[in-house]
This record gives C-alpha cells, structure tokens and sequence, in this order.
C-alpha cells in the first residue's frame, strides 16, 4: 500500500514537472510580450507627449511675447513679430490677433482665419478653438490656442506625427481640462472613448489592455495633458507567439527532463530500499565509534556509534546516502535495532565493567517519535547487563516532529537514566525553542561552529553564544568535528567540559578504541555545572 502511494505520488510529481515548466514557459512567453509591446507604446506616448509639451510650450512663448509689444496689437510692427514668431517656431502655423471672435490681424496677412467659438477653456484661463478654419481652404487640420487676444494656430497633426514600424498604431493627446465625455483633443487611428477614464486617473505612466489594444497613457508633468499611444493587441500575440516558439520546446524539455530525473531518483531509492533490507539480512553493516574526550584530563568518556554499510563488492555507502532512504522507507527501526545488536557484539562486557563510559547512539525520528526507542533500549540493557548510564540518545531537530510527544518519550529515557543529546544544535532554524521545550542533558555544538573558531566567517562568534547560553542552563557540552588543537584550547578556556573529532581520533574499530584510549578516568565535575552523566 505505502509502495502504491510512493509510485503515485512520484508519478504525480513527474506529470507535474512535465506540464508546469512548459507552462511557465507560456507565461514567460507571455510576461515578455506585454513588456516588449508595452515598451513600444509607452516609447510612442513618450514621444508624442514631448511634442504636445514643446506645443504649449512655444504658444506660451508667443503669448508673452506678443503682450511685450509697445504698438497697437495688429501695427505693422507687431504683424511683424507675429510673422517672426511663426517664421522661428517649429510647432506654430500662424500667431494672430482676434477681438469679439473677429480675426483683425495675423501672421498669414493674406489668408483669412476664422477661429470659431471656444471649445472649452482651460484651469489657467486658455481658449480652445477645435474647429479653425482658414475662409478659403474651408474645412481645416487646425487649432488654435487664445491667449487673451492673441492666438496660435496649430497643425492637429503635428504632436502625432511620430514614426514607427508597427502597422495599426493609435495615437492620441487629451486635455485634462475638457471633459472626459468629449474625447481626446487630437487623435488619429483607432481611440476608443474608454480610455478617457484611464487618462483621467493616471498621474504618471501606465499601460494597460482593452480587447483590441495594448495602451500606454503618460501624462505631462508641465501642462495639463495626458499622451496615449495603442498598439494592435494583435501585434502582442504575435510577439508573445515568436517568444513562445523559442522558449516553450525548452520548457517542454527541461520538464522531461526534471520528470526523468524525479523516476530515476525514485527508482535509485527504491533499489536502495530494497539493497537495504537485503544488505539486514546478508549483515553488510557495521559500527564505528568515534572517541569523546574530556577536555580537561584528555581521558576518553565515551564514544559516538556511527554506522557502516559494506557491500559485497568492497564498495561503502554513507550513512548521509542510506540513513534518509531508511527513514523514508520505514526500514530505519529495523536499522536501529542492527545498531543495538552490533553494539552489543562490539561492546561485549566491557560496558557492565565502566558505568562512566558511555556510547552515543544516534536516533531517527521516527523511532523517537512513536516512543518505539524505549523499550528497544530495555530490551539492550537486559540482553547487555550495561547500564543505563553506558547511554546517551542522540536527537537532532529533525528527529522532533511533534513536541509534546517528544518530551514524553525523553522523560521515560531520563527517568530510567539514560541521557538525552541535542545533536547538531544551531543548524535548525528554532535550536532555541527545542532547547527550551526539551529539557536535555547535553548539547552537541555543530560541526560548522567549530570550524569557523578563529576565522573571519560571519558564524565565528556564534560558538561563544551557544556557549554562554549553555552554561546559563547549566547544560553539558560536547564539541563536534574538532580538528585542531587551536579549536580545541579555545573550547576549554570558555568551559566546554568535551571533545570529539579527528583531533582526537577518526571512527575506529571499538577494540581499537580501548586500546588507544585512556578509560577509567571518570569525567570531572566542575563545580556549579552537571556532569554529562549526572
Ligand atoms: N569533517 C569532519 N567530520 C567529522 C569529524 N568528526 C566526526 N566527523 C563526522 O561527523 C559526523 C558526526 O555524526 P552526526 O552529526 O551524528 O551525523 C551522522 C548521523 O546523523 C547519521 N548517522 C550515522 N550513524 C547513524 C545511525 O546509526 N543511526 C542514525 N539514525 N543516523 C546515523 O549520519 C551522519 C553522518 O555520519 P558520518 O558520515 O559517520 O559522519 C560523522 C563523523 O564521521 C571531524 O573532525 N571533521
């Protein structure tokens, strides 16, 4: 069953990766496309509100211009700035004077202008004549901008007149002013009277789409007016097709190869799982120990367990490989139960003879969890004739799924008076709230602590914390992964009572162990501390 629900779920996993990348690769396709289309507008809105901006900008100029000249508004002399006005300005057609409506003088002498009724006048008191006419030509592209009673007149086109390679463009320049029921103040192509209520709540840039456009709306920092250019949306699934073509056959592949990869994991574990349970039962494993030291005196005070497995053809396997697939697998309480075993055969006696020296055993999650641990440990103490105190429990972080249940199983284990180890303490992400929830005997400082001692890693100083925070509990303390004698003198001074690591010696065979070691010495109690075996 369990079996069943491993091959479903990795099947699940695979079929997952085969569709999602391939779909992340549509929404990238598609992402890219909105910037790329987006860009192309907002760069046309950019250009056309610099146009309608240099527009207000020189009838500004003329304004002030013409209300500087000393003579009658329509003397020769005035006619004669407008002229120079109109001759000098890139965006002004005509500069004239009107009064009551009537058009009295202009810089176009010969060519009659009707300005029309103001369309509407804007916040700083300007007219908007729409619909300019030149009496001859009758209906005319202009408009006109009053100044009082002067006035400019405009090429509606001008402001629009942008280049660009993509076919379908609209343009259009709205008057915050004029009503947002009466559409833009110039425009060409396609505009729809929907977008006038975008303008109307921009105060920067914006893009946004509609059924048949992608906008950009950019607004003027200078004058009332808000620039909008719209590219066919046409034009952005075609973009969004040639990204996709490109990246999508990759998605398609990298997502083979991700689902390619998850089988072929899953396959290595499932013939680990299974190398395992043969490896049980052909005896493939065994222990090695590694010494703990008592920093003080130097003398051996017990020695961590570390499994092996060997197989047949002379190859060894880590227990980083094997533990986690064992754990995964449920194969891990069998696995403890070989590790009980080999260190009875190891030990022999000599454990009922030290009551001080003690062997530290780590242990998985789920035979701490389910409380399993506890009588696997009776069942060794009776078979073994060691003592409670020959052992010391090691758990990690990991090992603790659900608090509570984890406190019982550790206070059944100091209630018979086997000790408890914090393993790996400070690699977790909440070392200190298990510290405070699990009242444990020892703390086993990490490896990577030690070996930033003396360095200028950014952890260097975090062993002193761990260290204080210890003695604060009055806890004991071993030293993993100790390599140097530097490291080591360094944990001494600041009151770590014990050692391990290849400073001291590698994982060994045990009878080499009690043949290197000094044993008998039991470890000292430092007064206001608790002996690890306390
Ligand atoms: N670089 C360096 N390394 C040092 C030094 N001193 C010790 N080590 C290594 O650090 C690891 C310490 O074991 P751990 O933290 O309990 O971490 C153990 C433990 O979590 C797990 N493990 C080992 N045996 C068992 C077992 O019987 N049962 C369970 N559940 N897990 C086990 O596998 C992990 C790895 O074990 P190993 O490969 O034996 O690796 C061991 C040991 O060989 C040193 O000075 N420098």
């Amino acid at each position: 069953m369990r079996h069943r629900i491993m091959l479903g779920f990795t099947l699940l996993l695979a079929l997952t990766a085969v569709l999602a990348l391939p779909w992340f690769a549509l929404q990238e396709a598609r992402r890219q496309a909105y910037n790329i289309t987006g860009e192309i507008a907002m760069g046309l809105a950019r250009d056309v509100l610099h146009r309608a901006n240099e527009t207000s900008r020189q009838s500004l100029v003329a304004f002030q211009r013409m209300q500087k000249v000393a003579t009658a508004p329509c003397s020769s002399a005035a006619v004669a700035v407008m002229q120079q006005l109109d001759l000098t300005s890139t965006y002004i057609q005509a500069v004239g004077y009107a009064h009551d409506g009537q058009v009295l003088c202009s810089s176009m002498a010969s060519v009659p202008i009707r300005l029309g009724a103001p369309a509407f006048y804007t916040a700083r008191g300007y007219a908007i004549y729409a619909d300019v006419t030149l009496l001859e030509a009758g209906h005319t592209p202009l408009l006109a901008l009053g100044g009082g009673d002067f006035f400019v007149v405009i090429h509606r086109d001008l402001p629009l007149d942008t280049w660009t390679t993509v076919p379908g463009v609209s343009l259009a320049v709205f008057h915050l002013d004029r009503p947002v029921g009466q559409g833009p103040l110039l425009a060409h192509g396609d505009v729809s009277p929907s977008w006038a209520a975008h303008v109307a709540s921009q105060t920067a840039g914006s893009t946004f789409t509609d059924a048949k456009h992608l906008v950009a709306v950019l607004r003027s920092q200078e004058f009332r007016l808000s620039a909008v250019a719209a590219v066919p949306i046409g034009y952005m699934h075609a973009r969004e097709r040639d990204i996709a073509l490109r990246l999508v056959p990759g998605g398609i592949l990298a997502g083979i190869a991700v689902a390619a990869t998850i089988l072929l994991l899953a396959r290595q574990q499932r013939s680990l799982a299974a190398a395992l349970k043969y490896a049980l039962r052909r005896d493939e494993f065994y222990l090695q120990y590694q010494p703990i030291i008592d920093l003080a005196s130097g003398h051996c005070v017990g020695a961590e367990a570390l499994l092996r497995w060997r197989r047949p053809n002379g190859e060894s396997i880590g227990p980083d490989l094997f533990i986690p697939v064992a754990e995964q697998t449920g194969i891990i309480t069998r696995l403890t139960e070989r590790v009980l075993e080999l260190i009875q055969a190891d030990t022999g006696a000599f454990l009922a003879r030290a009551p001080h020296f003690h062997i530290a055993l780590n242990v998985a999650a789920k035979d701490f969890q389910s409380g399993r641990i506890v009588p696997m440990l009776d069942r060794f103490l009776e078979r073994s004739g060691a003592a409670p105190s020959n052992l010391t429990v090691e758990i990690t972080e990991r090992t603790v799924v659900d608090l509570e249940k984890a406190r019982g199983v550790l206070l059944q284990l100091r209630a018979r008076g086997i000790a408890v180890s914090l393993d790996d303490f400070g690699t977790g992400y909440s070392s200190l709230s298990y510290l405070e929830a699990l009242d444990v005997d020892h703390l086993k400082i990490d490896r990577s602590f030690i070996e930033a001692i003396g360095t200028r890693a950014p952890t260097s100083q975090v062993v002193q914390h761990i260290i204080a925070m210890a003695r604060t509990l009055k806890l004991c303390m071993v030293a993993e992964g100790v390599e140097s004698q530097a490291q080591a003198d360094f944990l001494e001074t600041h009151g770590v009572q014990y050692a391990q690591g290849w400073l001291f010696g590698k994982p060994m065979a045990f009878n080499e162990l009690t043949e290197t070691y000094r044993m008998w010495e039991p470890p000292k109690v430092r007064s206001g501390e608790r002996s690890h075996r306390e």
